[in-house]
């Protein structure tokens, strides 16, 4: 990981009560040394940097943005309106509808500005985070061997479960 080198992936989500889900998609872009950033922006309450954020995102050089965020989760779908930067919409849980409302909100994007739209909470946020990594290792082959890797440790760890009968 590098928050040092130049970001390849943003990291983006509009609270900071969001984190504990978020840092699951942080934990994989360290994990595999993917330099990234990661900071709060919401298209609510921060509308211009929101604007800002998107608009810049392709020539400060992301290659991938995931956004996280809960309950009328604009904010995946708007940063996708002002970039081609892909868009990586991870549904936070809520706290009144469990992030269904979440969900919605991020997946049903009108046709011409895609979001591809994670599993609601920390599974989501890793997804998001390994398909940014699958995004890169399509012109990064040492970081399409280390996704490959990790697929075959995980086969194997699936394949030495027991069951307790
Ligand atoms: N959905 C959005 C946006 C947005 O989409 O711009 N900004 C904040 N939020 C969400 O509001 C929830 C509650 O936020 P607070 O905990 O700060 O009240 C968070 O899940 C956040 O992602």
């Amino acid at each position: 990981m590098s928050e040092q080198a130049k970001p390849l992936v943003g990291v983006i989500m509009g609270s900071s009560s969001d984190w504990d889900v978020m840092k699951n998609a942080v934990d994989v872009l360290k994990q595999f040394g993917v330099p990234f950033e990661a900071q709060v922006i919401s298209a609510h309450r921060m509308p211009d940097e929101m604007f800002t954020y998107a608009q810049t995102a392709r020539e400060r050089g992301l290659r991938a943005i995931i956004a996280g965020a809960g309950g009328a989760a604009h904010l995946p779908g708007m940063v996708a309106a002002k970039t081609i930067v892909p868009v990586l919409g991870v549904p936070v849980p809520s706290k009144y509808l469990r992030g269904e409302d979440s969900l919605l909100s991020i997946v049903q994007m009108p046709k011409g500005v895609p979001v591809s739209t994670f599993a609601i909470g920390e599974a989501g946020a890793a997804n998001a985070a390994l398909t940014a990594v699958a995004i890169l290792a399509a012109t990064d082959e040492a970081l399409a061997q280390k996704l490959l890797a990790f697929r075959r440790e995980q086969t194997a760890a699936a394949q030495a479960m027991t069951l307790p009968v």
